[in-house]
């Protein structure tokens, strides 16, 4: 029997272990399975290079939880170590590497992420003894390691016959949760679900396939069936090959969407379409990203976009990786080649990470573009479900805006698709104004301003449907790349102000009659959010008629929705017009009237009906209007 000291200053590792990691102890599992996956895929290779001289049959991992001894064990059949190897990889090497690790990252806990590079003695963050019985390919005895975490350990000699390295945890009291099969099989498939190696967990019951159950018939006729034969089988958690480690030219749609009901089996709605990433220069890449169905109750917080290493999951927050904009795709992303042991903004700051992020930006800008291409008809469909990561993308990288311009859409509230350079030759001749500004028009809410809508499309002029929460940010871009180019929302202004011709509609009030109602609407109105303007319009339109300033309106929606707009003018009040069409008869009769509540009556009135048909009258004023419009018609 050997004794020795592994060559450590810490006096006692485990403590300290678990000191620095303690919200991440159940890594543990993942480490040792790595460890055995390693093993296996070694072996695997010097069997196919003629160097070891034994069949590698259908290993797999096995793990197993003794509650009576408070154990768990993890088994492979990889090449194993010899008593030599044990001293040289697991004294020396794994624990100069607990101790550089404790060194580096004791003041700086918070900043590492994923925990890759821990290995075998994160064994320590759940057990207080650990045991390793390995045996190693060549021909040499089997040894039996022990350590309880202290700098002393034993090896000797083991009757261990099969290939292959045991790794028994001894629980420690603190970490007995981990000795329920619930845990550890909550564990294995958030983290081992896709790995490479096959890992057994307990043994499932199933219908045995080789057995057909015999059906007989009574003497009434009446058919039994015997039940069928049940076997034993391992239970396998993982799929060896998941759908992205394989080529495109082998996966069909089903398959794809298939994975997707894989990876996230709590997801009920198809995905929209998928890209499949592949690249080994200058960095290495696999994965599936799907554009995902948006649906009202859809939680943005799960179902994220899962980071593997080498099949391994690491994490679902994959910030600073992937470009945020894409961040509400789902799916996956496999690269040996992302540094886990950083801080995210050493992540930021990482060239292949920086690649990765713009190969990923890339892919996502083809993939949209050729889908335009293919199938217009359908991509117009599945266009309300993907604008917003759209337009998004468009705002925060000038690359996918350069790219997006050709297949971004603009919807018409008649739902057509204009690309933007077809919307702007659609509407060329009728919406450019007097001055030559080129004037887009469109509804945020096709119900709320529907008078307004009605107004612009008798005018021939076409009405967009633009309702993404960051729209506005995406106007005010595709106005500073065209000084001509001017959106303007329906309810900005009356019609024939919003897009200005040179027709000159006659007033019928003169200029003093004019002068001496501004004074009477604006005492009966009376209110400071109101700017009463009098406008000559067609006799036909409405006597009044409330309008939200563009300029205004558009920076308070951008101060809200985050960034841009103008500083603080999220604060302001909101502000309308209110517009008094002098051509009206009803206000010919409100300057005629010489009864002074009766003229007073009948602007209320008008006002009113006006604000309802905005949607701003609430509370005392709309009881009132609805006490004054039941006495008008008593
Ligand atoms: N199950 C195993 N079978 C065979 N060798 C093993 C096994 N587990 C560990 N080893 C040996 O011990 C060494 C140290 O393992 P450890 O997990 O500490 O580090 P690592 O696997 O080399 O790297 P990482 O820190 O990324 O996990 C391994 O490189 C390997 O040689």
């Amino acid at each position: 029997m050997a004794k020795g000291n592994i060559n450590v200053s810490v006096e006692n590792i485990f403590p300290l272990i678990k000191k620095f990691l303690y919200s991440d102890h159940e890594i543990f599992l993942r480490e040792l399975i790595s460890n055995g996956t390693d093993a296996t895929s070694k072996l695997k290779h010097l069997i196919a290079i003629g160097e070891a001289k034994t069949e590698l049959g259908d290993a797999k991992i096995e793990i197993s939880i003794d509650k009576d001894a408070k154990t768990i064990t993890i088994k492979d059949q990889g090449l194993g170590m010899t008593a030599d190897e044990v001293e040289k990889y697991i004294n020396q090497i794994a624990f100069s590497g607990a101790e550089e690790f404790l060194d580096k990252y004791k003041d700086n806990e918070a900043g590492i992420i994923g925990h890759f590079g821990l290995g075998f003695y994160s064994a320590f963050m759940v057990a207080e003894k650990v045991e390793i019985i390995t045996k190693s390919f060549k021909d040499a005895p089997a040894a039996h390691w022990t350590c309880d975490g202290s700098p002393e350990f034993t090896l000797v000699e083991s009757d261990k016959a099969d290939r292959g390295t045991e790794i028994v945890l001894h629980v420690a009291e603190d970490s007995l949760e981990f000795l329920e099969e619930s845990k550890i099989g909550g564990l294995l498939n958030k983290y081992n679900r896709f790995n490479q190696v096959p890992i057994k967990f307990g043994t499932e019951e199933i219908n045995d396939p080789e057995f057909t159950p015999a059906t007989t018939k009574d003497a009434d006729g009446k058919e039994t069936t015997e039940p069928h034969r049940k076997i034993t089988v391992d239970n396998i958690i993982n799929n060896t090959e998941p759908a992205w480690t394989k080529a495109p030219a082998d996966l069909s749609d089903e398959d794809y969407e298939n994975f997707y009901r894989e990876l996230y089996p709590m997801q009920f709605e198809e995905s929209l379409f998928h890209i499949h990433l592949n690249v080994d220069y200058p960095f290495n890449l696999t994965g599936i990203l799907f554009f995902p169905k948006l649906s009202p109750s859809m939680d943005m917080q799960k179902d994220k976009i899962q980071l593997y290493q080498n099949q391994v999951f690491v994490t679902d927050n994959v910030e600073g990786i992937v470009p945020d904009f894409l961040q509400m795709l789902k799916g996956v992303i496999d690269s040996p080649d992302i540094p886990l042991n950083v801080s995210r903004s050493g992540l930021q700051a990482d060239g292949a990470v920086k690649k990765i992020s713009g190969y990923i930006t890339k892919k996502v800008g083809d993939k949209l573009a050729s889908l335009f291409k293919k199938d217009r008809a359908d991509f117009e469909t599945k266009w309300n479900d993907i604008k917003v990561i759209i337009e998004y993308g468009m705002l925060s990288e000038d690359k996918f805006f350069d790219k997006a311009k050709k297949f971004a859409l603009y919807p018409t509230v008649a739902d057509s698709y204009f690309t933007f350079d077809e919307l702007i030759e659609k509407t060329k001749e009728t919406q450019t104004d007097k001055e030559g500004n080129h004037v887009i028009l469109y509804t945020s809410n096709k119900e709320a301003q529907h008078s307004y809508i009605q107004d612009a499309t008798a005018k021939g002029y076409e009405v967009l449907l633009l309702d993404s929460p960051i729209i506005s940010h995406l106007m005010q871009k595709l106005e500073g790349g065209d000084a001509k180019i001017k959106f303007s929302r329906v309810d900005a202004d009356h019609v024939d102000n919003l897009i200005k011709k040179d027709e000159n509609v006659i007033s019928k009030l003169s200029d003093d009659e004019i002068a001496t109602l501004k004074p009477i609407i604006e005492g009966a109105v009376n209110s400071k959010t109101y700017t009463v303007q009098l406008e000559p319009m067609d006799s036909a339109s409405s006597p009044f008629m409330i309008t939200v300033p563009e300029f205004m309106r558009r920076m308070k929606e951008m101060q809200a929705s985050g960034g841009g707009g103008m500083m603080g003018m999220g604060n302001f009040p909101d502000m309308y017009n209110l517009v008094v069409n002098t051509n009206s008869p009803l206000v010919s009769e409100i300057l005629n009237n010489k009864d002074e509540a009766a003229q007073k009556g009948l602007i209320s009135q008008a006002f009113d009906l006006a604000k309802l048909s905005q949607n701003l009258l609430h509370g005392e004023e709309l009881t009132n209007f609805i006490k004054r419009s039941y006495a008008l018609i008593k």
